[in-house]
């Protein structure tokens, strides 16, 4: 399996009928299994790129294939940057809500119980969103996008808002996770660091809309103690320079 984007563009008009071009001829592949971040500076269109790979936007131009078909709406489990919990039903009802749509979906409440316990929810399944720490609305939010059953994850800035020390837990059990389902993820990210922890790729999207790709070439499984290692310490500059760059090349 493999997600591939294919001179992908996307625009809008704006309110005096211009035309903003988000993406253009983007083109880029994601093998099975792989976890891959996406980059750049703020507005350069990450976000939209999750957004035309979920079919929630559609691109002007282009193709977006998962096993060579066409992906529609509902082909990839998505966590947006915004937790969209809903707020009436309790965590449990939450995190199962994809099974009530897909009749194939064979999810039991023993399942997510199961997973609940996992990433330390399992006190809070009868509870609504509000009682939950942001940390907690993000792992549940998490396991709803797990539970759509889907191959290809999407996740937008999941850990963004969170404490360090909240941040790493959280970046552990994904790992695990990731390890144990062999799932694909897509993870945006401004948080360099994890970025190069995480990732077996990182794509660094520039503000002139190309593609650059950048190999982390740490062994897994990722232990906390690499973070600290010459090897990491050198790829979080590299990324940086990269990035300022780009930030320099703006004032220009
Ligand atoms: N349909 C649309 N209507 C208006 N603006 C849009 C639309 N689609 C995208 N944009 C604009 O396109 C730009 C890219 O947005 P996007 O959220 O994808 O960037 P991003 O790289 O994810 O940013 P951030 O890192 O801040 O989350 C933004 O300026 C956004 O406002």
């Amino acid at each position: 399996m493999s997600l591939i984007l294919k001179n992908v563009s996307y625009s809008f008009t704006n309110e005096n009928d211009q035309k903003n071009h988000v993406i253009s001829n983007l083109n880029m592949e994601v093998q099975t299994g792989e976890f891959v971040s996406l980059i750049g500076k703020s507005g350069t269109g990450k976000s939209t790129v999750l957004k035309l790979i979920t079919g929630l936007l559609k691109e002007n131009h282009g193709q977006i294939l998962i096993n060579n078909q066409e992906v529609s709406l509902g082909d990839v489990g998505y966590m947006p940057q915004k937790d969209l919990l809903l707020p009436w039903r309790t965590i449990i009802d939450n995190i199962m809500i994809a099974s009530e749509f897909q009749k194939d979906l064979h999810i039991s409440k023993e399942d997510a119980r199961k997973w609940l316990d996992r990433v330390g929810l399992l006190k809070y399944e009868n509870a609504l969103p509000k009682q939950l720490s942001g940390g907690m609305r993000q792992r549940a939010s998490f396991l709803r996008a797990l539970f759509t059953g889907k191959d290809v994850l999407l996740l937008d800035e999941p850990f963004g808002a969170l404490d360090a020390l909240t941040k790493r837990e959280m970046q552990t059990w994904l790992l695990s996770i990731w390890q144990d389902l062999n799932k694909t993820i897509i993870f945006i990210t401004h948080d360099l660091e994890e970025a190069a922890y995480l990732s077996d790729r990182i794509l660094l999207l520039h503000q002139n809309k190309t593609l650059e790709e950048i190999k982390v070439e740490l062994p897994r499984p990722r232990k906390l103690g690499m973070i600290h290692s010459k090897e990491m310490v050198s790829l979080r500059q590299e990324l940086e320079k990269k990035i300022s760059n780009e930030a320099n090349k703006k004032l220009v």
